[in-house]
């Protein structure tokens, strides 16, 4: 459970729009369904969080009737699931469904018999709404009021994504009226996430503990990764944890660059460790060519190396040119570094790449790949124990 900021920073316009969304809700009229999207860590569930607090005083204070539900989609693939969860999010523990078994038209009865058992308005938040693949369970709640389904409350729902590409996968139907009102959070801008910083810093150091320059910097390099709020705090609660276990006075600049660094190192292992198959093998044949000192590498020479790798084990290897394609994702996910070189006379040109990683982290991240493939004689130094647990090529 991620802390919950009591006052929200930078986000003044986002927090205008959703407070015009809801105000329906204090007037007594029907709410409209609210699509919130913006990337990871730009305050889409702080905001929500914040407002709904707010929403809830207010219609106490105005004597609204008003039960607010949310529910977190992570983990819930399909409408079913979802369907049961929210089921299961209405009614009391001792009363909960079984999470398989049902007929589905049974588990959609359940549903709106508990929900109209309540009263007033109903507003249902989906937080992580593009976890749920299909859109049967968004087509029976954004529907459910039109087909007579339930008829003792006022429905809203309030869908939350980092998905850019959610929306538009969605059923037309489905997407018209769940983003009857859509409020986009852009990432955060440098002033943003030093607001945000410096509200953080207030309650987890003590005044003084930071260097002037530490917020700024968080600041920036948060910009520079995506604008994520999350990103940046946790890059300024690592610098705080190495200043601490250095005993050191204060938190500085130098503490921000090394937890940057130990941040990235972590980001390009969880990448890797994410790679296909395929993918893998390149980089793995890439790393071989470094152990070696044949960095920088043309692609053709790193093809060669893949397609002996998937040959051994009997592989059908990609081609060529889809080989390259991983190359060149490689240098956007910053693992490799790439130059175009030219060619004397003809004038023609060729890529050359190289690791943008040290040859021991990668190994780390591949080691699932290299027990399967066999450790190539050129990065045995660098695997665990001297490598004894691994076949050799
Ligand atoms: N404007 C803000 N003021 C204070 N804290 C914030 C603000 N925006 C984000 N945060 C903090 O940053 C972290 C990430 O924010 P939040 O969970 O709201 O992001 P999100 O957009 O919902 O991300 P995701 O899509 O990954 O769920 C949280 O710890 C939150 O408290």
């Amino acid at each position: 459970m991620e802390y919950v900021p009591d006052d929200i920073v930078g986000r003044d316009n986002e927090i205008e729009e959703y407070e015009a969304a809801l105000q329906p809700i204090i007037n007594g009229e029907y709410p409209d369904n609210i699509f919130i999207y913006g990337k990871t860590g730009v305050g889409k569930t702080a905001v929500t969080n914040f407002l709904l607090n707010e929403l809830q005083a207010s219609a106490e204070h105005f004597e609204v009737d008003l039960s607010v539900i949310t529910l977190n989609c992570d983990g819930l693939s399909t409408s079913y699931q979802a369907a049961i969860s929210l089921v299961n999010n209405l009614r009391e523990p001792e009363n909960l469904i079984a999470e398989t078994g049902h007929p589905q038209s049974k588990v959609y009865r359940l549903l709106w018999d508990e929900l109209n058992k309540l009263s007033g308005t109903v507003l249902v938040v989906l937080d992580e709404i593009d976890h749920i693949k299909d859109d049967t369970f968004l087509y029976q709640i954004t529907r459910a009021d039109n087909n007579g389904y339930i008829d003792n409350i006022q429905l809203g729902l309030i869908g939350i994504s980092n998905d850019s590409t959610f929306r538009e996968q969605l059923d037309a139907k489905v997407q018209s009226s769940l983003c009857e009102t859509e409020i986009s959070f852009p990432p955060y801008g440098t002033e943003e996430l030093q607001k945000v910083l410096e509200q953080r810093a207030d309650i987890a150091f003590h005044p003084g503990a930071l260097d002037g320059d530490v917020i700024p910097l968080c600041a920036a390099l948060g910009r520079q990764d995506g604008g994520d709020a999350r990103r940046a705090i946790t890059l300024l609660r690592k610098a705080g944890d190495l200043a601490r276990t250095e005993n050191a006075e204060a938190v500085t600049t130098t503490h921000v660059e090394r937890a940057q660094e130990k941040l990235e190192a972590q980001q390009s292992m969880d990448i890797m460790r994410d790679l296909t198959e395929h993918e893998k093998l390149t980089l793995y044949a890439l790393i071989t060519l470094a152990a070696e000192n044949e960095t920088p590498a043309r692609s053709r020479v790193i093809y060669q190396r893949y397609k002996q790798f998937c040959e051994l084990q009997g592989r059908d290897p990609r081609t060529a040119r889809r080989m390259r394609s991983f190359l060149s994702d490689f240098e956007i996910l910053n693992l490799t570094i790439s130059q175009m070189e030219h060619r004397g006379q003809d004038g023609g040109t060729y890529r050359e790449h190289e690791l943008n990683r040290d040859i021991a982290t990668v190994v780390d991240a591949l080691q699932t790949i290299i027990g399967e493939f066999g450790a190539h004689q050129s990065i045995v130094e660098y695997l665990p124990d001297s490598g004894e647990q691994f076949a050799s090529m």
